[in-house]
């Protein structure tokens, strides 16, 4: 799916979109590994960024964004697990995110950088990690373009789903509902996989982000196949 289609598309989709995290990639081999999977059939690509405070991992930054964008029209997913993410949003501009999703935790200003965001011309998205309520976010449903929902602690792929989150995603659903904003993207993510995928977009999720699953797989045509053929729940059910 190219970049520019995505966002139209939730009001009509009958089926969740499929990110694939490449945390879970051959960081040796990410061009290829980018290619395999948007030539199986990914919806975005879903860029987990971490700098070692806010989780105790570290992975990529812009320039690693920047040298990828050259060579796909995917959709860039970029999830920050930084502190004081609001520094980093002109640097993730410049390289071409097409989505900019912080954490609640980690940002007191999370709705000054959600504006801001949003006036650079990136989607922005709102976070919250497994034990953060969703009364955390609830201000920012008014304005957020997407909603992304950890089912793992974040800073790690390969961990166990947390199964109460789904109570978490159906709440978010309800509260996007009554605010007339039905559409709006739920993300969840860690953990996914045709089984948990299925019970998340039950309860709300539109996006499913794998990392394991995905990129674990031999031919990661399948698993991409597996959650792209979940259907989504009509609406008014
Ligand atoms: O944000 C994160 C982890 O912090 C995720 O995006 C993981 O990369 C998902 O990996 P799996 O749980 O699917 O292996
Ligand atoms: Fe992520």
């Amino acid at each position: 799916m190219k970049r520019d289609e995505s966002f139209a598309l939730f009001a009509q989709i009958d089926r969740p979109l499929v990110a694939p995290s490449l945390l879970s990639a051959d960081f040796a081999r990410l061009l290829e590994d980018v290619r395999d999977v948007e030539a199986k059939g990914a919806d975005w690509l879903h860029w987990d960024v971490m700098d070692g405070h806010f989780v105790p991992n570290l992975t990529f930054g812009p320039p690693v964004v920047k040298a990828l964008r050259r060579h796909t029209d995917l959709f860039f997913d970029v999830h920050l697990m930084v502190e004081a993410p609001q520094r980093l949003l002109e640097a993730f501009r410049d390289v071409g995110a097409d989505a900019f999703t912080l954490h609640i935790e980690a940002d007191p200003h999370a709705h000054r950088a959600i504006k801001a965001a949003q006036s650079m011309g990136m989607k922005a998205g709102i976070s919250l990690n497994p034990s953060t309520p969703c009364e955390a976010i609830r201000p920012l449903l008014h304005e957020v373009d997407l909603v992304l929902v950890m089912s793992v602690n974040p800073g790690f792929g390969g961990q166990a789903f947390i199964p109460w989150v789904k109570d978490k995603v159906a709440r978010i659903r309800k509260m996007l509902v009554e605010l007339g904003r039905p559409h709006v993207p739920i993300s969840v993510d860690g953990g996914i996989n045709a089984e948990t995928g299925r019970e998340v977009v039950e309860a709300g999720a539109t996006v499913l982000v794998a990392g394991t699953y995905v990129f674990g797989a031999k031919d990661r045509g399948e698993p991409i196949a597996a959650l792209k053929s979940i259907p989504l729940p009509r609406e008014g059910k």
